[in-house]
């Protein structure tokens, strides 16, 4: 068995909608409530069409939040919910991260996901003073308990930390246990992303992107705290430097996550092709493998459905 494998899941991400009730002043995705039209269903499985026989297996479902005591709320969550079942119907495997959840749209949503996703970010209050002013999303204990319902209902869930944004060391390290803890107690967190911020044109906050030399020693601890089975991921395309991105491997980094044509969270920074990607990392010896959104030890949380759409990769 080779040991120098470094997986990413081959995906396109689709987003409902742009419009977020939330702040949040590092984000460059949002627009103003009732400020961006919903992609429709008809648009949707035009984009999915072209899509097919590409390689591509991953949908994810991105989106800007309608307030959870909105009229509009339920017409937001059924459009996320149609657009997985069309993924679905269309061969894809859907990752759904749409911001916190009740317990049962998180429910209906386990049954047309095959995982889902929901950042931590950080979890110390003092950023609600600042870059979360705004954003009564970001409140660690509903990110909290986000992350425990998802666990309950065993969902395999990707997570992760916002790095970058006015948080210390000490700050990531306790987000991390807190990360660990749950896990300890469900199971459930396939994978946690450790994200550079990275500024772009559209955000607010003033602030400079996370030092990616910082990162590998980050990763180290991260190993250290986080238990085995989690595979730790980092975006590429927000580490520009190939060395860094390299040292970032060496210090247990061991995914790549989603790469696609376009990054909507950080449209200003493209991934490179794949073949130079491969490249680089075959220099250090590393071998970049695709991989499905659900690793195979959570394949007996998915109900048939899910089972079949899997087994269509030849896996499972
Ligand atoms: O291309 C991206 N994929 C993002 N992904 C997808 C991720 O890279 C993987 O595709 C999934 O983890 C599925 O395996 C996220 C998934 C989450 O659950 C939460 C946050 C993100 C953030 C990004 C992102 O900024 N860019
Ligand atoms: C989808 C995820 O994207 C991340 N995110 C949002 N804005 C930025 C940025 N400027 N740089 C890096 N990551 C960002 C957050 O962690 C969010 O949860
Ligand atoms: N709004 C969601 C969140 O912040 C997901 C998309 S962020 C660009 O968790
Ligand atoms: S990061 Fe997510 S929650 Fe925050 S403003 Fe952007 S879309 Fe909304």
């Amino acid at each position: 068995m080779s040991q120098n494998i470094v997986t990413y899941s081959p995906a396109y991400t689709i987003v409902p909608t742009y419009e977020c009730f939330n702040r949040c002043s590092y984000c460059n995705f949002r627009t103003d409530p009732g400020k961006s039209p919903w992609l429709t269903l008809l648009e949707a499985e035009s984009i999915l069409q072209r899509l097919q026989n590409q390689g591509i297996c991953e949908i994810l479902i991105l989106s800007g939040e309608v307030h959870p005591l909105s009229p509009r709320r339920e017409a937001w969550f059924q459009l996320i919910y149609d657009l997985c079942v069309l993924a679905l119907a269309m061969g894809f495997l859907p990752h759904t991260n749409a911001g916190p959840l009740s317990f049962p749209e998180m429910q209906r949503l386990k049954n047309v996901n095959v995982s889902m996703g929901l950042m931590l970010e950080q979890l110390t209050p003092k950023l609600l003073n600042t870059v979360h002013f705004h954003a009564p999303s970001k409140l660690p204990d509903v990110r909290l308990q986000q992350l425990e319902w998802a666990g309950k209902l065993q969902i395999p869930f990707t997570t992760g930390l916002l790095l970058g944004i006015g948080e210390t060391e000490d700050d990531c390290w306790q987000a991390l246990a807190a990360i660990a803890d749950l896990h300890k107690q469900y199971k459930h967190i396939q994978e946690v992303i450790l994200q550079p911020h990275s500024p772009g044109n559209l955000q607010t906050l003033n602030a400079e992107a996370f030092d990616p030399r910082l990162l590998p020693k980050l990763i180290e601890k991260a190993r250290n705290i986080l238990p085995a089975e989690i595979t730790i991921q980092i975006p590429p395309n927000l580490v520009t430097d190939d060395n860094w991105l390299l040292a970032c491997l060496d210090a247990g980094a061991r995914d790549l996550g989603g790469i696609g044509p376009k990054d909507e969270v950080n449209p200003d920074y493209p991934h490179l092709q794949k073949h130079k990607l491969m490249e680089i990392l075959k220099t250090a010896g590393w071998e970049l493998v695709p991989r499905l959104p659900v690793y195979p030890h959570f394949y007996s949380w998915l109900n048939e459905e899910m089972v079949t759409a899997v087994k269509n990769y030849g896996v499972a």
